[in-house]
């Protein structure tokens, strides 16, 4: 008996014993929830897990198959807008849709069987009401009048012809048309863009900025219009798109220091062209001479200014006019913008603006998307004007 519960002792105590080794295992303090594993690319384009997670499962540098990685934002894609050749032809539909009542009414009334005064009269309203202006309106129906008295009956071909001739001859000056804008020894071409806020100048900058990307050059845009924040904004957005760097400051910033740090940019940068956007309130003709001639006077210090651009209203007619007569006496401008022609029927204001100022239209806006800018050339806008030859 004795023997019996020594024995059953022996076990219960060799039990606790192995129990004890084998079940009650120290715990190990709990480590941290590990961060998975970073993936890093090689060389080679692989994708290896990090040395402590190779090291971890005891067999050296992984190379797992790679995951699939989550894509970044895509860049800024850069846009390659098309050349400036042409650009007037390709538009030609625009024009023609808005000027459509001037070219036909026009050829309607020469085509009349009998031109009496009265018709004389209508053809010459029809000429003063599209903004030609009276002088001009006058200039033509006179020379009408005599060449349609020399000709005797007339054909719609020739009446197109006459007309065509006549328009041409109020249009086109010898003026050259070219918007200088290719570098010179010294640094990049400057372009001053100036004009009314709200006649198209920002939007021109920018459409003039895709011109000259699209023609193969290079560009930094200034964005010396610091009155109003947004001006700069947008110009920012028509840069990054076609990849142009934007100078810009705060809103309030001096101009005059906004375009000098823009050439300062565009020439360290070997730019082609700098254009520089400006502020255009028309408070007081004093307050605009200042500014617009310190803008001028800065840049100069480093450059010569190539181009002053003045953007005008189509839409706006006598005011804009008025308008334009305001710049021109407070800066040398160079070369006309002639925005939103497609829509208005007005495309005679290039008549008077040009006649006026004595300054070339040099580029014309015809819409709202980026590329509706377009080189002015004076037989593409007539021929719109008048339609196909029948
Ligand atoms: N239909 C049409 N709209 C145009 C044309 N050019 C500019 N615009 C529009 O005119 C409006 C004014 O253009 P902005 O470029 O902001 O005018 P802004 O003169 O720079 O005015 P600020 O930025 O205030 O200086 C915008 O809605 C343009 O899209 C054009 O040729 N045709």
């Amino acid at each position: 008996m004795d023997y019996t519960i020594f024995a059953v002792i022996i076990f219960v105590v060799a039990l606790l014993v192995f129990g004890g080794v084998f079940l009650i295992r120290p715990r190990r303090p709990e480590a941290p929830p590990k961060a998975p594993p970073q993936e890093r690319e090689d060389g080679a384009g692989t994708t290896t897990a990090e040395p402590e997670a190779a090291e971890e499962q005891g067999a050296g540098p992984v190379v797992v198959a790679p995951e699939p990685v989550p894509e970044a934002p895509p860049a800024p894609e850069i846009e390659m807008p098309p050349p400036s050749a042409g650009r007037l032809v390709r538009l030609r539909a625009r024009l023609a849709r808005s000027q459509n009542a001037l070219g036909k009414g026009l050829l309607s009334l020469l085509s009349a069987d009998r031109l009496d005064d009265s018709t004389w009269e209508e053809i010459e309203d029809t000429l003063i009401t599209s903004d030609v202006g009276v002088t001009a309106a006058t200039q033509i129906v006179e020379s009408l009048r005599t060449k349609v008295k020399v000709l005797g009956s007339r054909t719609p071909e020739e009446v197109r012809g006459l007309l065509r001739a006549e328009l041409l001859a109020q249009i086109e000056t010898d003026q050259d048309r070219a918007v200088r804008t290719e570098p010179h020894a010294g640094g990049p071409a400057v372009v001053m863009v100036v004009g009314v806020n709200g006649t198209g100048k920002t939007t021109t900058t920018g459409k003039l900025a895709r011109v000259l990307v699209g023609d193969g050059r290079s560009v930094v845009l200034g964005a010396a219009d610091t009155f109003r924040a947004a001006a700069a904004e947008q110009l920012a957005t028509w840069g990054s798109r076609v990849g142009a760097p934007v100078v810009r400051k705060d809103e309030g910033a001096d101009p005059a220091s906004v375009a000098f740090d823009a050439v300062s940019r565009g020439t360290a940068d070997g730019a082609d062209t700098v254009i520089v956007d400006t502020a255009g309130r028309l408070h007081t003709k004093t307050g605009l001479m200042d500014e617009l001639g310190k803008v001028k006077r800065v840049i100069e210090k480093k450059t010569p200014v190539n181009e002053v651009l003045l953007v005008l209203d189509a839409t706006t007619g006598q005011n804009g006019l008025r308008q334009a007569r305001v710049f021109a006496e407070v800066v040398n401008i160079t070369g006309i913008v002639l925005t939103k022609l497609d829509g208005t029927a007005k495309g005679g204001i290039i008549v008077q603006v040009q006649r006026e100022l004595g300054v070339p239209v040099k580029l014309v806006g015809l819409g709202e998307g980026p590329d509706d800018l377009a080189p002015f050339d004076p037989e593409a806008f007539v021929d719109a004007i008048l339609g196909d030859a029948e």
